[in-house]
This record gives structure tokens, C-alpha cells and sequence, in this order.
């Protein structure tokens, strides 16, 4: 993809601290930011990482313009031109650790770790936020509706209700790691690899003097690929009959009809009738799509209701989040430098899920050797070794709750993606990223998968980082 320059995507107050720094000789400091969410979208048990490849390309891209240069001389009076000249050298020199696209993550957990001068770790935080947010958002919502089609075709039909072209392009790719098998967007098919897939619109039977014209027309243009709409007028009794003369056309040149699709009226009661009118005519090998506002709650109520649908096309509520239009991921500084070296810094807050934990750490997935399933995440300092045996685990809200785990493998979860400013990681294609999410989720528990009421995963802080967490609390708090 032809990635654009974004460094100016970025609030203005990133642009102010970094300013503030740079008057104050403080900008060159280190300091460690960590990304992370707070909560699953739509009550989720856990939440699908996507935005890797488009933050990798971000920091690789970033560079002031004279464009830009000009834009926030004009914009900010008070910036002085030997800190324009500062942004005209800026290039990013950092470390950023991350997990891989694809990852199945929890709240509280860094996602990405940021590592850098503050200068350059304050200027990104706006599009690291942007594109983890929206794309995790857009992946777990694909995860879930893929959880209640099991093996039926997943098709992402959203452009024409995306938050704008961006949206439309990413959300696709998203999808497609979570196991969505195509795209109607060509766009975002030619970029990412994503099979395009499409069948017609109404606009082309009302383009038609009658229904049976158009599917006729239709399927000698695309033979073996026509996939026909049949609501337009009467899907039983004008809709289905006219698909089934067209496909008997088709048949009698060699070639087939590869389905229909229904787009309104009871998509079960439609599709149980129609499976019965396209199989008395000996036309088993037929499809039947559907969509129509659907997602994962409608999908599973058809399912219960006996549908007989091969294959679901999704738009509106995929691609835009549904009821949940935004992902709360936040960036928050875990570490700054002075004079002593790293520092751990805390941020307070009266509910304690939010109250953020401190310093240089690493994320472990604790999976068990017997059961080969994960028995939760474990944070620790980036120094401590986790692999002794035996893992005392414990609730950090709750230290009574603990348990031990004996024969288990610690993966570390977090990547080196940039090490001084240099990219050290290869991103891998997106087919890969999309079976690398389905092993992830191999290791995650049902309990923790299911759609409804699912478990809480286990999060953890080893016993040094939660003692440290309670003595910055304890140092900060007003009593
Ligand atoms: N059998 C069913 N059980 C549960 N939900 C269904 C069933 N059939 C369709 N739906 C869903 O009901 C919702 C409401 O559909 P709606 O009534 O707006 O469609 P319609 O009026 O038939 O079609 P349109 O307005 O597009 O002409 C849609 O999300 C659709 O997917
Ligand atoms: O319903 P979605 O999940 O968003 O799926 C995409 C919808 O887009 C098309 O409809 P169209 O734009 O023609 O509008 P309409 O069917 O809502 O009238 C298509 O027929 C689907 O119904
Ligand atoms: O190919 C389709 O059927 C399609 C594509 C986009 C939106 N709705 C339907």
C-alpha cells in the first residue's frame, strides 16, 4: 500500500509537550509508555490485536514536512524556529516492543511498549491509539461473528457503511484475521491479498424489463460465479423460480449457478423454503447467502431457528463496531528517566482497575504442558526470569486468590519491533497473521471464548512488579 506521511496525525498537545520539553532541555529524557486496553469490547472474554503493519509503517514514515514545518509556525505562535529546525531532524531512534497482529490480548496488558526519547514517545501516542483502537475493535467483533458461523463462508460487506475509506480498507484486513474468507472492497483485496468476492444489487433486476431477464443476463456474463439477489420483488414465489429457470440455462450449457442470496424478509423461514425449492429441482450444489443488518446475535438466532444458510454477508455491524463504535486503548507513561536512571511512575485513579502499573515489563502467556491451555498472562519486570518452577499466580486486585502452576512454558508475548529506531521485526503476510490468531486462540479456554457471560482471564503481576505497584501507591496516596 502506498502509505501516506503521518506525523502531523497527532493532537496539537502532543506537539505543545514536546515543545514545552525542548524549552525546558528536557525532550532528550527516555521514558516508556505502555498501550494497553482497559476493557473487551462488547463484553468480550478477550480482544483481537490488529494495527501492527499500519504502526510499523507509521514510525518508518515519520518525517516533518516543510509543509508541516510552515502548517505549526503558523499555527503556534510561540514555537520558536530552533525547535522547528528540532522537528525538521526528527526521525524516530526508539524501541518499541509490541505483540503480533493477531494476538489474542486481555485488559491491563501492554500491548505496545513504547521506549523511546519523550519527545519522540509523546508524538506518537494519537496514531498508535488510532489504529490499535479502531482495527482491535473491528477484529474482535469479526472474531465473534465467526465463533457462531463455525465453517460457513464469512464475507465482509462494509464499505458503504465504514467510517470512511480508511476504516473501510483496515476494517477488511481486520476481519480477514479473524477468519472472515473475503472482501467486497477490490481495494482492500488488491492491497492485502483479501479474495474480492461479489454478487448483484437490486439496482441490476430493476435495471431489467422483468427479474427472469436480469438473472438470465447476469449468469451468461458470470457463468459458475453468478450468485443471484432474489428479494427484489417475491423471493419464494418470483425470486427463487426465476433463479431456478436461470440455473437450468446454465445447465443445460455446461455450466452452474453458484447461489442466491436473500436480503430481507425471515432469513430463516426464506432460506429453509428456498433450500427445499433449489433441492426438488436438483440443484443441491446451490448457495444460499444471506444479508441484511446481521451479526452475531441475529446469525445465532437463525442458526437456532434451522436456517439453511452456507454463507453470510456482513457490513454495517462488522465494520463499524456495531453497538460498540469505539475501543478505549489507552497510552499511558509506566517509566521516565532522570538523573538516577529509569524511574517507575504511577498514575492514581479511585477505581483501582485504572490505576496504571509501572515500569520495564515483559508479558508472559503461562501455558500449561498437560493441558497445552493457557492458565493466564503474568507480567514482570523486563530483569526477572520466569521460567522457575513452580508460578505462583495470583489476583493483583485480590492477592488471596492465588494458585501454583507447575509444568507450564512461559511465552513471552511482547516482540522487538523497532531497536533504535531501526525495524527489527518482519512483518509476515496476512495469511500468516491470520493462522498465527487461530493457534493463539487454540490456547484460550472456551470459558473465556464464549460469546456470553464468558470468564475472566487471568492477568497477573509477578510479586515484585505488584509489590512495587502497592509501595507507589502507598508513597502517592493523600491518606
Ligand atoms: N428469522 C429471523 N430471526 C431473527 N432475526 C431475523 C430473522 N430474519 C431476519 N432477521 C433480521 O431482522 C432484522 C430486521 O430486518 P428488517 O425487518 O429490517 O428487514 P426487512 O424489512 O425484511 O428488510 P428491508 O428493510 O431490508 O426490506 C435484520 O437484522 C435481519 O437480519
Ligand atoms: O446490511 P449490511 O450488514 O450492512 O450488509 C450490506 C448491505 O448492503 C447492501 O444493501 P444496500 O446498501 O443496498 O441497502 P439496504 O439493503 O439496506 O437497502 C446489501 O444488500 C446488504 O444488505
Ligand atoms: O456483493 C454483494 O452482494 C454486496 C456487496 C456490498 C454490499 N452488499 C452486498
Amino acid at each position: 500500500m502506498e502509505y501516506e506521511n503521518l506525523t502531523l496525525h497527532t493532537d496539537k498537545y502532543q506537539i505543545n509537550m514536546m515543545y514545552a520539553h525542548w524549552k525546558n532541555n528536557s525532550h532528550n529524557r527516555r521514558a516508556v509508555f505502555d498501550a494497553y486496553i482497559r476493557k473487551n469490547p462488547f463484553r468480550n472474554g478477550y480482544t483481537v490485536f490488529a494495527g501492527l503493519e499500519r504502526i510499523v509503517d507509521y514510525i518508518n514514515n515519520l518525517k516533518f514536512t516543510e509543509d508541516d514545518i510552515d502548517f505549526l509556525r503558523q499555527q503556534e505562535e510561540n514555537y520558536e524556529e530552533a525547535f522547528l529546525e528540532e522537528l525538521r531532524q526528527f526521525s524516530f531512534t526508539g524501541n518499541i516492543y509490541a505483540m503480533r497482529e493477531g494476538e489474542i490480548v486481555f485488559p491491563n496488558e501492554p500491548i505496545i511498549r513504547v521506549d523511546a526519547r519523550i519527545f519522540e514517545a509523546q508524538l506518537i501516542e494519537t496514531t498508535i491509539l488510532n489504529v490499535l483502537n479502531y482495527q482491535s475493535l473491528i477484529a474482535t467483533k469479526a472474531s465473534r461473528i465467526k465463533q457462531v458461523v463455525n465453517n460457513d463462508t464469512l464475507l465482509e460487506f462494509g464499505t458503504r457503511r465504514a467510517q470512511e475509506a480508511d476504516a473501510a480498507v483496515w476494517g477488511a484486513r481486520a476481519a480477514y484475521i479473524a477468519g472472515f474468507h473475503g472482501t467486497s472492497n477490490t481495494r482492500a483485496g488488491k492491497i492485502f491479498n483479501i479474495p474480492a468476492r461479489g454478487t448483484h444489487a437490486h439496482a441490476w433486476i430493476q435495471d431489467h424489463d422483468s427479474e427472469e431477464e436480469a438473472f438470465m443476463k447476469f449468469a451468461e456474463a458470470l457463468p459458475d460465479q453468478a450468485v443471484l439477489l432474489v428479494d427484489t420483488y417475491d423471493t419464494l414465489r418470483s425470486g427463487i423460480p426465476n433463479a431456478i429457470k436461470t440455473g437450468k440455462m446454465l445447465e443445460a450449457k455446461g455450466k452452474k449457478l453458484k447461489g442466491i442470496r436473500l436480503d430481507s424478509g425471515d432469513l430463516a423461514r426464506l432460506s429453509i423454503e428456498g433450500r427445499k425449492m433449489l433441492d426438488e429441482a436438483g440443484m443441491e450444489h446451490v448457495e444460499i447467502m444471506a444479508s441484511n443488518d446481521l451479526d452475531e446475535e441475529v446469525i445465532i438466532h437463525l442458526k437456532l431457528q434451522g436456517a439453511k444458510i452456507d454463507s453470510w454477508g456482513v457490513g454495517t455491524k462488522l465494520i463499524t463496531g456495531g453497538k460498540k463504535p469505539s475501543l478505549g486503548g489507552v497510552y499511558k507513561l509506566v517509566a521516565r528517566e532522570d538523573e538516577s536512571g529509569l524511574i517507575p511512575v504511577i498514575k492514581l485513579s479511585d477505581d483501582l482497575e485504572k490505576v496504571t502499573t509501572p515500569g520495564l515489563k515483559k508479558v508472559y502467556r503461562i501455558i500449561n504442558r498437560k493441558t497445552n491451555k493457557s492458565e493466564g498472562d503474568y507480567i514482570a519486570f523486563e530483569h526477572e526470569t520466569v521460567n522457575d518452577k513452580p508460578l505462583k499466580m495470583f489476583d493483583p486486585f485480590f492477592p488471596q486468590k492465588f494458585k501454583y502452576v507447575n509444568n507450564y512454558e512461559a511465552v513471552e508475548l511482547l516482540q522487538p519491533i523497532f531497536v533504535n529506531g531501526s525495524q527489527v521485526y518482519e512483518l509476515p503476510e496476512l495469511e500468516e497473521i491470520h493462522r498465527y490468531h487461530e493457534q493463539q486462540l487454540s490456547f484460550i479456554w472456551e470459558e473465556t471464548l464464549r460469546l456470553l457471560n464468558p470468564q475472566t482471564y487471568y492477568v497477573d503481576l509477578s510479586y515484585d512488579l505488584w509489590k512495587m505497584k502497592q509501595d507507589l501507591i502507598e508513597e502517592h496516596s493523600m491518606g
